[in-house]
């Protein structure tokens, strides 16, 4: 099963209008392998698909410079059809603008702004109705590691995305510890494994075989240029939601380790 290696760029609310031109550039300058330097592993990974998330107010500028092969994703959108909800951002405008992707449910959003597994759920629900491909989050807090409801945690979550999701190929499921994030502490490779293999376990069970394998399940968590290599040669590591290090050209090596999988 194809399983194309997924690279998101998340840069939270960070950057100037200078900044943000200055990642852009890096990232248009950058040379990563092509298709045919990774397609012919025994598992047929091509390249990466690489995503990058700017702030609300910076997508139209980023995808107006940003390299053809490279997408562009937002970091939320509304619950529903747009109208009289000050300060929200509607699925419809993404649209309108031609951005293809929306980041939802990141942990930051469910904590700091009480958004529940139903909450995200609709959000998925509504952006996948308008054509929006959704990179949906869930993740444990070290709390909830520590009790052992890791996998509770996370399959609640997934089971009030997987419930408004009927076309899989326009998701893809992040998992973001949240202990690791914005830490410097990166799950082990073998840790991030073991819940990505559970999590294709459970879309297995409750989905389908054929989702199970086809899914890409990326991970998230003080990812960097140093710890990519390893995380992407776990077998159910399809590839990574960056935060801090996306916003430096060490991206690039983190967009490289998509080679790791021709590898295997
Ligand atoms: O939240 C993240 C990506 O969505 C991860 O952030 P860091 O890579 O900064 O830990």
């Amino acid at each position: 099963m194809v399983r194309k290696f997924f690279v998101g760029g998340n840069w939270k609310c960070n950057g100037t209008a200078e900044e943000v031109k200055k990642i852009v550039t890096v990232l248009n300058e950058a040379e990563v392998p092509s298709e045919d330097d990774v397609g012919n592993g025994p598992f047929f990974f091509s390249f990466a698909e690489v995503v990058v998330s700017p702030p609300f107010v910076f997508l139209p500028v980023v995808k107006g410079l940003l390299r053809p092969d490279f997408h562009v994703a937002a970091q939320n959108c509304w619950v529903r059809r747009g109208g009289a909800f000050t300060g929200e951002i509607s699925a419809e405008m993404l649209v309108n603008l031609g951005i293809p992707w929306v980041i939802l449910g990141h942990s930051e959003r469910r904590s700091l702004l009480n958004e529940s597994n139903e909450f995200v759920g609709d959000k998925v629900a509504y952006a996948l109705s308008l054509g929006l491909k959704v990179i949906a989050c869930v993740g444990e807090t070290l709390q909830q590691r520590e009790s052992g409801s890791t996998m509770a945690v996370v399959a609640a979550q997934t089971k009030a995305i997987a419930a408004n999701v009927s076309y899989w190929d326009n998701v893809v499921l992040a998992y973001e510890p949240v202990w690791a994030i914005g830490t410097g502490k990166v799950a082990t490779p073998a840790q991030a494994q073991e819940v990505h293999l559970e999590l294709r376990k459970w879309l297995h069970d409750n989905v389908g075989a054929e989702v199970a394998a086809s899914t890409r399940i990326i991970y998230g968590g003080s990812v960097n240029g140093a710890n990519c290599k390893e995380l992407a040669g776990q077998p159910d590591v399809d590839g990574f939601l960056v935060g801090g290090a996306s916003l430096k050209p060490e991206f690039i090596d983190i967009i490289k380790s998509a080679t790791v999988k021709s590898q295997l």
